[in-house]
């Protein structure tokens, strides 16, 4: 199983990382287009394969996509970060060029790679794949909800004084601060509610916290996080090379689904060797019903500032 990760920065090297310590991928080759950059990271990354015991080869490229050819997964991490104070939704203008390119580029090396989105705006990037690129949807897919559902549970375990482990919990929507979604009346403390042991104040600031999750570290780092996202990319990684079947909510192009129609945004699917195998249509609240309307308005908005 060949993975590559364009992209050798903060989000791209921590995501090449969590994939060779899991050892699930004889390949990971790192793209960057900055000259030495991917190399050096890439040795870097294996020197570490003795001390933390996995087998996985990393290479580095500088922007040479013949050295990415026949991956079976590309993971598009390139293009700017915010700075404290931005939205992701202003990167359109720069990341839009970035991945439109690098998309086109893995195509011609690997016709049948499965795409991982990162870049942000996420949801937009992902949308602009699919317009681009004409790949089956089930070979595009957005990560952010992976992220945005860890966070939850790390916000919910917080204010529970609980251990991550014992919790279970989903954000959908837009991977924006004001779109996500987070489902507080289906998480669970080991399939007990939450609500049982949080107050609905309590559980409205959870929800706060964790739709700006990535403000936060935004404003904490000076650039945006990248163990949780480059963990979250991992795990999807992992699900479809292993054949997982596991469910996350990724951005995928909707149909029909949630009442939505020409929109990348995020949803639970099932991950597998094909990619998105299935999108999990659950019933929503009217409450969350509305938000994921207006998350989606939000998207479309964004969407609309592409050049197609
Ligand atoms: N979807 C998510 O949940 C999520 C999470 C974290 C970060 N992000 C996004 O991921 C992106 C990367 O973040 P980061 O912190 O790693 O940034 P970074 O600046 O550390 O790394 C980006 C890398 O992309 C490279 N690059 C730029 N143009 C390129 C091109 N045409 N081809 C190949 N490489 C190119 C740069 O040289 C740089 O090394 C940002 O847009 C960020 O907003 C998304
Ligand atoms: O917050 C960001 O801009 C990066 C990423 O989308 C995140 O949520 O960490």
């Amino acid at each position: 199983m060949k993975v590559t990760v364009v992209g050798a920065g903060a989000v791209g090297a921590s995501c090449a990382e969590y994939i060779a310590i899991k050892d699930f991928a004889s390949e990971v080759v790192i793209l960057d287009i900055k000259e030495g950059y991917a190399e050096g990271k890439a040795m870097d990354l294996m020197q570490t394969a003795s001390l933390n015991g996995f087998d996985t080869k990393i290479t580095g490229s500088t922007n040479d996509y013949s050295k990415t050819a026949d991956s079976h997964i590309a993971v598009i991490t390139s293009g700017i970060p915010r700075k404290p104070g931005m939205t992701r939704e202003e990167l359109i203008g720069i990341n839009a060029g970035i991945v439109k390119t690098v998309s086109s580029s893995l195509l011609e090396h690997s016709p049948n790679v499965i795409i991982i989105v990162v870049s942000n705006p996420m949801d937009t990037m992902t949308y602009l794949v699919h317009k681009t690129t004409g790949l089956p949807k089930n070979r595009i897919i957005g990560m952010g909800g992976a992220l945005d559902s860890a966070r939850f549970k790390y916000r919910l375990a917080e204010a529970m004084e609980a251990p991550i482990s014992d919790i279970d919990g989903m954000v959908i929507g837009g991977h924006s601060d004001k779109g996500m979604v987070p489902l507080t009346s289906h998480a669970t403390r080991n399939s007990i509610r939450v609500s049982e042991f949080l107050s609905d104040e309590r559980l409205e600031q959870v929800a706060a916290d964790t739709k700006v999750g990535g403000a936060t570290l935004t404003g904490l780092l000076g650039t945006s996080a990248w163990y949780a996202p480059g963990a979250a990319v991992s795990a999807l990684v992992q699900a479809i090379a292993c054949d997982q079947k596991k469910m996350f909510p990724c951005s995928t192009m909707l149909e029909g689904e949630y009442g939505l129609n020409d929109i990348c945004i995020g949803v639970p699917v099932i991950l597998g060797k094909n990619g998105i195998e299935k999108i999990v249509d659950i019933p929503l609240s009217d409450a969350e019903k509305a938000k994921m309307q207006e998350s989606a308005e939000g998207v479309t908005k964004t969407n609309g500032l592409l050049e197609l």
